[in-house]
């Protein structure tokens, strides 16, 4: 892949009118796709160089042209191959497609009478970026023949059935054990479930200059360190305690004080100079019975809080584990909007009747409130973006951003970063041992240090996710909560 477009993600809208910018500014479309046909085969022959027979199925646009060069190709290396095609291809297919069609000289059997077989190796250009609505029964039904039986499926730019966009599945979708795809990285890629369906992702060069692929992209990102390293303050150990960030972490009850000071032990770990518990009279004894490092002070009410607030130096506020639901969570979220805040878990639930006061307030505080919901939380607080099955996990991660004025965290196995100024990210690098008690605890400490460490807020959330990520990935797979917060890498 071109190095200037590795975080880059492309929508197949995007990828149309690269094509075409492509195409105006002179480039050959067909050797465009000769080379993703070739750069197919040579994939396949690497990873499968032992099938006894590689079945192409070639669909009705260009990803069926892909698949065409890939057969003459894999023929002309001396290999087995079958061509089954979706539909009448000398009537479906037309310009490129039809070309590289009539350079296949082998047989093309209709997709229905497609039967697998043991030691075959599927090569999926049945639909790519062209996908727009669900598959027709035929192709859902060779689909599910192929998954049952087994076989590899090597797919080209896309599994078919997934959405590009969205990584929706359309009816039924190949599971891919490789995808080959083309310039940059697609939403379907990453998203769930086109992820897991995509199987291991190679991102081949076709020779479409960057300057193009980057004119024509709407700025969606993979989270990479490339995105806010520049931001990242450098933690050098003789930095004084209070330029480090002075981060405030509020418990819950004495039922419910680990969550909190989760929070607080990953925020020092990541980089905080200083952190506080700021802890209900209920559960002093308990936090100061299990805090050495992380200082404690008792916040009960309002007025303990906006009595504290006159100490400027308190940079950050963590607002959520472990803390009960309810108005007092409101109280508390309200009077901060105006400070950086991280708004975690019981402190999103609790503004589910409420949420038209937060956003208001954060119309108009000019703080850096990151938010951190899960699948759950995030229905809770935006029932109507949770809703619209037409937007993918991106565009609902943007829409809730822009109308509540904070930056949204949208959690899962591919989380969302989304800014409100429309910034996105979409992350990568978290594996699925992630999915542990505390976890959300840990990362929302990790975000608060870096908006104690004065980040912007799309900055530090998005920061936040990939050191946790990586973390996840250090601590190994029978990772808790405790050993994640020590595998937090260093920042930057
Ligand atoms: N964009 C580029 O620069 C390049 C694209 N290439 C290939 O071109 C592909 C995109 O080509 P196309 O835009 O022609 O799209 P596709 O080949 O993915 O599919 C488009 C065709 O499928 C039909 N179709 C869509 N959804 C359907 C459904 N559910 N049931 C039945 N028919 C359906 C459409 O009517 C159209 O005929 C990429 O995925 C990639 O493989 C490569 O050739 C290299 C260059
Ligand atoms: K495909």
């Amino acid at each position: 892949m071109h190095s200037s477009l590795h975080d880059v993600l492309i929508t197949p809208a995007e990828m149309a009118a690269i094509d075409l910018a492509a195409a105006q500014s002179g480039i050959d479309s067909f050797l465009l796709m000769r080379r993703a046909g070739l750069a197919v085969a040579a994939a396949v022959l690497r990873l499968f160089p032992q099938a006894q027979r590689y079945v192409v199925l070639c669909g009705p646009g260009n990803n069926g042209g892909d698949g065409y060069v890939a057969a003459s190709a894999l023929a002309e290396c001396g290999a087995n191959v079958a061509v089954f095609a979706f539909g009448d291809p000398a009537a479906a297919l037309s310009g490129d497609a039809d070309r590289a069609r009539q350079l296949w000289d082998g047989a093309i059997d209709p997709l229905a009478s497609l039967v697998p077989h043991l030691g075959d190796v599927v090569v999926d250009a049945l639909f790519g970026a062209g996908l727009s609505r669900d598959l027709p029964e035929q192709v859902v039904q060779v689909i599910e023949r192929i998954n049952a039986k087994g076989v590899p499926v090597i797919a080209v730019d896309l599994p078919s059935g997934v959405d590009g966009r969205t990584g929706q599945i359309r009816r039924a979708a190949f599971a891919a054990s490789h995808t080959i795809t083309f310039m940059a990285r697609k939403p379907g890629h990453l998203l769930l479930p086109g992820r897991s369906l995509s199987g291991a992702l190679d991102v081949v060069d076709i020779g479409i200059p960057a300057r193009i692929v980057q004119a024509q992209g709407g700025g969606w990102r993979l989270n990479t360190p490339a995105l806010w390293s520049d931001q990242a303050s450098r933690l050098d150990a003789s930095t004084h305690k209070f330029r480090r960030g002075h981060l405030v972490v509020f418990s819950g009850g004495a039922q419910a004080t680990g969550a909190a000071r989760l929070s607080a032990a990953a925020g020092l770990a990541a980089g905080a100079g200083l952190v506080t518990v700021a802890s209900p009279k209920s559960a002093l004894d308990i936090n100061a019975a299990q805090l050495t490092a992380v200082m404690l002070r008792e916040i009960d009410d309002r007025q303990d809080l906006e009595h504290w607030l006159r100490d400027t130096r308190l940079g950050a506020f963590v607002l959520g584990p472990g803390f009960g639901v309810g108005d007092r969570a409101c109280d508390f979220a309200l009077q901060l909007c105006d400070r950086a805040l991280v708004l975690d878990a019981d402190g999103i639930t609790s503004f589910q009747e409420r949420r038209s006061e937060l956003f208001e307030r954060l119309a108009v505080a000019a703080g850096r409130v990151v938010m951190t919901p899960h699948e759950g939380e995030f229905a809770r607080l935006f029932p109507e973006i949770a809703r619209d099955e037409k937007l993918s996990k991106i565009e609902k991660a943007q829409a809730a951003a822009r109308i509540s004025h904070a930056t949204i965290v949208y959690k899962g196995a591919d989380t969302v970063i989304a800014g409100a100024d429309g910034k996105v990210a979409v992350n990568a690098n978290a594996p699925p041992s992630l999915a542990t008690a505390g976890s959300g605890d840990v990362l929302a400490g990790i975000v608060g240090a870096h908006l104690a460490q004065g980040m912007p807020a799309f900055e530090a959330a998005a920061a936040g996710v990939w050191r946790h990520g990586a973390a996840g990935a250090r601590a190994g797979p029978g990772l808790t909560a405790e050993t994640l917060v020590t595998s937090i890498p260093p920042l930057g």
